[in-house]
């Protein structure tokens, strides 16, 4: 299946996950927008992406997603720029147990407004041609750790709003399939916050815990994730799906029993 042509935005696409994403989306030809707040890392991102898939193919663009206006500018720089919007996946995420508040408004809040500004740039619902939105929640939702109570909510938060919009997009006809992905431990810049005072406040003395966890589950590697959001993107019969990527496992489905009465 060709993506050349199709435009992708994604968020915290700068380092970690989300930029293994970004290439995985710049190799298939795809246009990229890499949405994150960290300038100082973007502006490297930009550079390192030129020199390797050539200019004019990705931009950085600087944007605290918690902030709205910011994030519906980000957005429509996008549409500006490409011309289109075809895939967004929203990635950027933190694990902040002091300042809790502000971890429920990047991985939930933005989130959710993420999914909002996807449909509002894709849903047939507006006149457009449809698309793919992939938000990414952790198997920290399945295996919760007393390490990050607050990151834990927000990762279960995200699997039920994309559930449910991804059957209201269904039953609208929106022409936009919305899935979620969950890894395990990855290796990446946060994952390495994991000992860190000023981000985990008095949960970190479980950070043993956390370590344990990690050396009986294993540490990921950030392609493999890419590799499931390829898969969210190309197999259009997915919608409303709960990818799960585990070192025992690998990229496989989360099944719910069907309610009963
Ligand atoms: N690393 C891991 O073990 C796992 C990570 N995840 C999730 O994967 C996603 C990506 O995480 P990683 O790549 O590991 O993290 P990371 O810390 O390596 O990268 C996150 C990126 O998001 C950006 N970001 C943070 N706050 C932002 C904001 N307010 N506005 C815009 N950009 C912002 C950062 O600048 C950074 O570039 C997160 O949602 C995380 O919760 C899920 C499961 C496991
Ligand atoms: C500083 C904290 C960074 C948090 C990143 C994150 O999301 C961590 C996830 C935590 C827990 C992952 C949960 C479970 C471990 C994985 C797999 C269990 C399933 C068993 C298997 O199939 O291997």
């Amino acid at each position: 299946m060709s993506l050349s042509g199709k435009v992708g935005l994604v968020t915290g696409g700068a380092q970690g996950i989300g930029r293994a994403v970004v290439e995985s989306l710049l190799n298939s030809s795809v246009k990229v927008a890499v949405v994150d707040l960290n300038q100082e890392v973007g502006n490297e991102c930009q550079v390192q992406l030129d020199a390797k898939y050539g200019e004019g193919n990705c931009t950085f663009i600087q944007c605290d997603i918690t902030d709205g206006d910011k994030l519906k500018d980000a957005f429509q720089r996008t549409v500006d720029l490409y011309g289109r919007l075809d895939y967004v996946v929203n990635n950027a995420g933190i694990n902040n147990e002091n300042d809790w508040e502000k971890t429920i408004q990047v991985n939930l809040t933005s989130v959710i407004k993420g999914t909002y500004l996807a449909l509002d740039h894709m849903s047939k619902e507006h006149g457009k041609s449809g698309g793919v939105v992939i938000n990414v929640s952790s198997m920290a939702a399945f295996l919760h750790s007393p390490h990050q109570p607050v990151y834990t909510a927000t990762k279960h938060g995200v699997i039920g709003f994309t559930r449910a919009i991804a059957d209201a997009s269904l039953l609208g006809d929106y022409g936009v399939r919305i899935n979620v992905l969950c890894p395990a431990f990855v290796n990446t810049p946060l994952l390495h916050s994991v000992e860190n005072e000023a981000n985990m406040g008095k949960f970190v003395k479980f950070k043993d815990d956390f370590k344990q966890s990690m050396n009986k589950f294993g540490v990921l590697q950030p392609p493999l994730i890419a590799e499931g959001v390829m898969r969210l993107i190309t197999d259009s019969g997915l919608n409303g799906a709960v990818m799960k990527i585990t070192c025992s496992k690998g990229i496989h489905f989360h099944t719910y029993e069907p309610p009963s009465a």
